[in-house]
Formats: C-alpha cells, structure tokens, sequence
C-alpha cells in the first residue's frame, strides 16, 4: 500500500478522487459537495497518506477541518477498524463549540463509515463517558476532559490509538494547557501517527511539536504568501473619533441593507446597549445580537437565525471571532479596534471563506490608528485607508436620548456600556494601541444618548497617579475605586471576583428580559426595506493605498464558490439534535445521544468577559473551574476514604495515601506530579 501511496503526486490531486482514498470518504466527501481538495488539504493528505506526522498551518477559512478528517478516516480505514478494536483516533480541539463544529463534519463526511465517534468536551457525567469513552473509535475531546479521563478512569487506556490529531495548537497552548497536553501526549503509545495544526509557530508550539512528532512534514500553505489574510478579502479601515462611532455604525448599515454583516464589539454590554437601541433606531436590516453573556439556548437560536438568513447584522463579542464558520457573510465591521493583530486575523476570517469574496472595515480611533497599523502591517496584513463622507452620516443621537429619557433600564444600559467599554479599554494589554486617558469621555456619554458621563472611579484614581498626585486614600469613594482597580488586576491574572460574579448575575437578569420583552417586530425590521442606495458612497472618499496593493496581487483570486456545510456551534444544538440522531442510530459514524444531552451552565462565559479579545482566559478559566471542582470532590472522597481505612486498620498503606492528599490538589500541581513520576 506504501509504495502505491508514494507514487501519488499530491500536487497532481485535482479532485478528491485522485487521492487513493476509500470509495466511503469519497462517497461521504461527494454528498457533503466536497470535490477538490484546497491547498491544505492537497498536501496534508498525500503526506498523511504516507503515514507521516504533519506540522500544518494556513489561512482562515482555507479548510483545515476536513484536512485532518480525512486521514483519520483513512487511517482506520485502512488498519481496517472495526468497533470492538476501541479508540483508533483521538482529536484535541481547544474549545467545546470547535470540538462539536468538528464533529458536525465528521459526522457528514463519515456517514458511510463503520466507525464510531464521540465527543468529551466536559459538562456531562463523567461516569458515563467513562464507560464509553475507551469503546469509541474516533474522540473529539478538550484537552482538560481528556486528561481528567486518563486520570481517574482505571479501564481508560488508549495503547492502540492510531492517530493524533492536535487543531488549532496555538490557541491550546494560549489557553495554558501546555501541562495538559504534555501529560496527555506522556500516556499516548510511541507508534501512532500525529497531525498538528497552528496557526502561528511560536516557541512553545515548537515545543510541542518536537514532543508529539516524528521527522514531521511541514505543510505552511501560505508561508510564501504576500500577505496572510485570504486574497479575496478587501481591507479598509477609517479613523474617527469615539463619539462619531454610533452614527458610523448606523449610517454603515443603513447603506448596506441586502447584505449579511457582523460587527465585532469589545465588550458585552456595549453589545447588548447597542443591540437594543439599533433594533428600536430600524436601520432597514434585522439587528441580532451574540455574545457570551446569553444563556445557551439563546446563542443557538441566534446563530441558527443568522445562519438563515440573507441579509442581517450580527452584533457579536469576540465569541464568534474564532473557527466559527458563518455561511455567505459579505462584510466584517469592528466596531471596536481588536485586541492584537491575531485577533483582527480572525475576526475577518469569518467572511471571505473558502474561495468567496468579503469585505472588512475596521473602525479606528486616531490614538489606536499608528500602533494597530504597524501590528497589521507586520503581520502582512493589506489594508486601506478610506475616509468617511461627513455629509453621509446621520446622526442619532437625538433619538437615543429621547429612548434613554422614556425608559430607565435603557440609560442604565448606556450607563454600563459606557463604563464597561472604558474598563475594557483600560485592561488592554497593549498600552501604545489602547489609552484610556485619550478618550474624549463626556462627547461619547453624548454620542451614546446620556447627559452626562458616569463617573468612572477606577479611571479617576489611575489618573491621579499618572500625575503623581497624592491619593486622598481614606475616604469611602477611594477605598470602592481601590477595590475596582484590584479586582482589575486581579482579571488580568485570570482570577474571577466577586465583583465580576455580580455582574454576572446581573447579565443573567438582563438577558432574561432581552428574551422577554422585545418585540419580535423589532428584530425584523428588514421588511420594512428602504432605499439601498441611500449613503452608498459614505466610505468612498479619498481611498488611499496604504500598502501599494491595488497594482495586482501575486495571490488568484477565486469567483466560484461550491456549496458549503453549515456547522453547528454548541453543545445545546447537539441536545436539539438528539431526538433525530437518535432515530437514525444505525448511521455508521455514531454519536452518543446521552453525551450531548447536558447544557453548559450559563455562566460558562467561551466569549469574552468584560474585556475584548480575552475569551481565551475565559475559556480557561471555564476549563480550570470544573477540573479544580472535580478535584475538590475527589480530593474529599480521597479523605474520606483513607478515614475508613484508618478506622479499619492502621497498616502502612493509609499512611502513603495520607502523603499523597496531604492539601487539595490543584489541577496543574496534579498535572506536574504526574510528568515528574513519569519522568522518574
Ligand atoms: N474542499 C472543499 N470544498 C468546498 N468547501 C470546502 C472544502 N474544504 C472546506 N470547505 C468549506 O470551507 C469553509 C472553511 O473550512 P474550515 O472551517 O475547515 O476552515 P479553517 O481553515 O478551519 O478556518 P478557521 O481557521 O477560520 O477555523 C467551510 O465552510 C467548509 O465547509
């Protein structure tokens, strides 16, 4: 089989049929109306044909899903797997809606395979994915779940596991699971075949990738590329002052009614204040909204809805800025300028997706505009300058205030955006691109439809020690603003607060009566069309060519487009889904229907907090917060196991437990015991 595999010039694969792969991957990739492979998956195929570890990175939205799917069905396949031969495949994804997207395919594109599949994100019964999980041919797991497993399941064992598959490494590592990840690899068998995926190759991914492979092959797709966004995406970017930022958006989407937009957000409640005011403002296009804030169910039937529909914005948090894959979006806004350059890389990366074309606007600030530019610029990231028509834009504000004056939840709602999107601000890392202390506060409580700014103690005191002025410390206002900026710091180091908890409360009860009370008119108001061509020409004024890319690219630029797999996102959706999959549980790739059937507790927050672009820490904070439960409840039953014992004899094995449990162990300290015995 090796030697017809090494004749297979994986530059000539044309068609997925070219590629020696089993007549049910084809049949499977066929009816999912995959034809011809794209680049990643032309070569990370022919290579894992072969049977060798691959190291591979390329755009968004270039593919790699099914790059790595292939040859682990292929893989199985060919070491003719068969259910009772237990897990052949492992899949470690970052996060549990990347974890079920995958998964969402698999199941397509495996569908005339024997194989089972399962997914163990975390959430469920530990038990019952126990018992299941070493009988599973093919497992989509987080990292966090999966160690838990090799840790407490006596029967888990994984000695014949063919294949590896490590996605999105990059972003596994970000989220501090560089322990988990060495324990896991620590317990997998020498002998099988791995595949990593990153998008960026940092140190500790090259760590990584010297632990897990073996004389790897090396597939950058567009490591030659002039630039690293997709070559059908078009870049501008406008700079304009805070308070201009409401009648930008507004006039935006008023000259953009027929499209399907998504407008990234640095915080959440900027989203929800904004969401609301926009639905009650009717731009001519339906206003939905999706951050970390909504309960699960809430999230499903907006991502569903969007996914739907033609022509609709989606106000989103940077929870949908990574691996979602949103059909047919023509234009990507920010709002807000992104965390870092990776992050705008991503948040664009949800239009112009496999071979279509897309546009992004990115709204900038004149202190953010040389520091976020030079990032960009570094990352080869082409973008132009335009400017914004003055005369186009129409202003709201009047209107906002007048909402703000009939209704009092509303202007409380202004007041936390406001505040909430100056905190998110503050927390910026990156203090070249983000400065609070340029923000012309009372003209944006204006824009925003308030009177007057909320006062914002934190700012206030940081500002008095920017100037080096005294701190009056002993009064009741300093001591809240003192407690503000801990906890602050404390967010900066991950740690959940109290105060962060109250606000989560509060989000809870404000997404309830979202639910509740808005009209559904009010969410459509796209029937009520006016002219498209109202500003058409509000960002066409004066385009300059900041990095000489109008004098042709060096990249094709792709007009088909083929007919594309919606996937799902979260875990809900695969309760929603259970009732049919049940029905039809003779299908050859299986999941399990009681695995899928918990919802995520609603506080479990995969976006981004309060701040913007750190749904990464929210995420791993999520992960460390039910590995560290499960730790407590384990730790207890440990004590009140060895007390039984003790009682029962005093021989010198409880002794060694009693060592052993001596303090609760925290996740990582158990994680770094178990290396260092492996390592001894
Ligand atoms: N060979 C193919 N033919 C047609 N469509 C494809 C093919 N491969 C992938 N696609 C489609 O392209 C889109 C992007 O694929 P995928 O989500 O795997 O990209 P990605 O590289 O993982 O993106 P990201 O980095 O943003 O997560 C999906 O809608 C997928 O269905």
């Amino acid at each position: 089989m090796l030697i017809i595999l090494l004749q297979i010039n994986p530059k000539e694969a044309v068609k997925f049929s070219d590629f020696p792969l089993s007549k049910k991957t084809v049949k499977g990739l066929l009816e999912a109306q995959y034809r011809q492979p794209t680049e990643i998956q032309r070569q990370t195929i022919g290579f894992a044909l072969q049977e060798k570890d691959v190291l591979g990175a390329a755009k968004t939205g270039s593919g790699k899903t099914l790059a790595f799917l292939i040859p682990v069905l292929e893989c199985l396949y060919r070491h003719q797997w068969t259910a009772m031969d237990g897990l052949g495949a492992l899949i470690i994804s970052p996060t549990r809606e990347l974890a079920y997207q995958t998964f969402e395919v698999l199941r397509k594109v495996g569908k005339n395979h024997e194989f089972s599949a399962g997914l163990v994100i975390g959430g469920k019964d530990l038990k019952e994915e126990s018992l299941k999980i070493h009988r599973t041919n093919i497992v989509i797991c987080t990292p966090g779940r999966l160690l838990q497993h090799m840790d407490e399941n006596s029967t888990f064992h994984a000695s014949d596991l063919r294949m590896l598959v490590l996605d999105e490494a990059d972003r596994i590592l970000d989220m501090g699971f560089a322990d988990t990840l060495n324990a896991i690899i620590e317990n997998l068998p020498k002998t099988r075949q791995t595949l990593l995926f990153s998008a960026t190759q940092t140190k500790s991914v090259k760590d990584l990738a010297r632990l897990s492979l073996k004389d790897p092959e090396y597939v950058w797709v567009h490591e030659k590329a002039k630039f690293s966004t997709p070559a059908t995406l078009e870049q501008s970017y406008v700079v304009c002052e805070l308070h201009q930022k409401v009648d930008m958006l507004f006039s935006f989407l008023r000259s953009h009614v027929q499209k399907k937009i998504i407008v990234f957000f640095a915080c959440c409640k900027e989203v929800q204040y904004l969401f609301r005011v926009f639905c009650r403002l009717r731009p001519g296009i339906s206003v939905l909204a999706l951050h970390g804030k909504q309960p699960q169910l809430k999230r499903v039937d907006v991502y569903n809805d969007f996914v739907r529909k033609k022509a609709a914005v989606l106000f989103a948090t940077d929870i949908a800025a990574r691996g979602l894959d949103f059909p047919a979006v023509n234009w990507v806004l920010q709002f807000d300028c992104p965390e870092d350059a990776n992050t705008y890389i991503h948040r664009v990366g949800r239009t112009a997706r496999y071979k279509e074309g897309g546009e992004a606007l990115l709204i900038l600030l004149p202190s953010e505009e040389q520091g976020m530019i030079s990032q960009l610029q570094e990352k080869k990231v082409p973008i132009n300058k335009i400017q914004v028509n003055p005369d186009k834009l129409v202003s709201v504000q009047q209107k906002l205030e007048a909402f703000l004056a009939q209704e009092k939840e509303q202007k409380e709602r202004a007041q936390r955006c406001f505040v909430s999107y100056l905190r998110s601000i503050y927390l910026m890392k990156n203090k070249d691109v983000f400065d609070v202390f340029q923000l012309q506060l009372p003209e944006y409580a204006t824009s925003l439809g308030l009177a007057v700014a909320p006062r914002v103690r934190f700012l206030d005191k940081a500002q008095q020690q920017r100037l080096g002025e005294a701190p009056e410390s002993s009064t009741a206002p300093d001591r809240e603003a003192d407690q503000e900026l801990e906890s602050f710091k404390a967010q900066l180091r991950g740690d959940r607060t109290s105060m962060q908890l109250e606000e989560e409360e509060e989000d809870v009860d404000e997404e309830e009566e979202e639910n509740g009370e808005l009209p559904r008119s009010l969410l459509h108001s796209a029937e009520e069309q006016e002219d498209e061509d109202l500003d058409l020409d509000l960002l066409t004024v004066k385009r300059r060519d900041v990095f000489n890319i109008d004098d042709g690219q060096d990249e094709k630029v792709f007009s088909h487009t083929l007919s594309r797999g919606v996937h799902l996102f979260l875990m809900i959706m695969a309760h929603s889904k259970c009732s049919c999959l049940r029905g039809c549980c003779v299908q050859t790739v299986q999941e399990w229907p009681q695995l899928q059937r918990t919802v995520m507790p609603e506080d479990e927050d995969e976006g981004d907090g309060e701040t913007s672009g750190i749904n990464v820490e929210a995420a791993k904070e999520r992960l460390c917060r039910e590995d560290r439960e499960f730790d407590k409840k384990e730790y207890s039953r440990k004590i009140k196991e060895k007390h039984r014992v003790r009682s029962d004899t005093s021989d010198a094995t409880s002794t060694t437990s009693h060592h052993a449990f001596s303090e609760p162990p925290s996740f990582c300290a158990d994680t770094q015991r178990r290396q260092s015995s492996v390592q001894h």
